[in-house]
């Protein structure tokens, strides 16, 4: 796993996601190394250099150009990106064109989260997982809805972590913001 710390960062991007919650996705994500993934929504890259690490094939969208160009220093940074395709376009456009998805990460959405699902439904091939994080309340119940709509029996998992500072007097815990992931498979 990389520390949350060895990533360049910009102000104008979010991410990258935390360590812990990077490491959850790639345990419910079940990555092998002839995986095609999709990282729609790749903000600083904190998934798409993990996936990158572990799968075949990476496939990073993001509609903010500034977005697409961290990640390919995070990337480069990491000696990797030889098997990562970076799209600056929405999800909901980009993923028409990507055909046999056996991983899906929805980490960024805007307003198109229903299309994104739609579109990643019809690509993601058999035994294919959906894995969506979110942060508002609002795109946690739009995200199960639509999975269920989908004919997905979703799963959602709410994660509080604290990181422990250690000082001289003693340790000090501080919380990260508690993030939803939902996950689903496809039959
Ligand atoms: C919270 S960040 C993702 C952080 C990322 N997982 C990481 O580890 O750095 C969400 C990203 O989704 C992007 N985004 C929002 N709506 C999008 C859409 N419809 N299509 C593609 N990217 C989108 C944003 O520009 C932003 O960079």
């Amino acid at each position: 796993m990389f520390k949350d710390t060895d990533f360049i960062k910009s102000c104008d991007v979010p991410g990258p996601t935390k360590e812990a919650i990077r490491a959850i996705i790639l345990y419910k994500s079940d990555v092998s190394p002839t995986d095609k993934v999709v990282d729609c929504g790749c903000g600083t890259g904190g998934i798409t250099c993990e996936f990158a690490k572990r799968a075949g094939e990476v496939i990073s969208i993001d509609t903010n150009p500034e977005a697409i160009e961290i990640t390919s220093k995070n990337l480069e940074k990491f000696g990797l990106g030889d098997n990562v395709k970076l799209i600056n376009d929405d999800g909901a456009n980009a993923l028409k064109d990507i055909d046999g998805i056996d991983i899906a990460i929805v980490g960024g959405s805007g307003r198109q989260l229903e299309n994104i699902l739609d579109i990643v439904h019809e690509k993601l091939n058999s035994k294919g997982r959906i894995i969506i994080t979110a942060i508002l309340v609002d795109t946690k119940v739009e995200a199960i809805n639509k999975l269920k709509s989908l004919g997905y029996n979703p799963q959602i998992m709410e994660v509080n972590v604290s990181n422990g500072r250690v000082l001289d007097r003693g340790i000090l815990m501080i919380s990260e913001n508690p993030i939803a992931i939902m996950t689903a498979q496809k039959r």
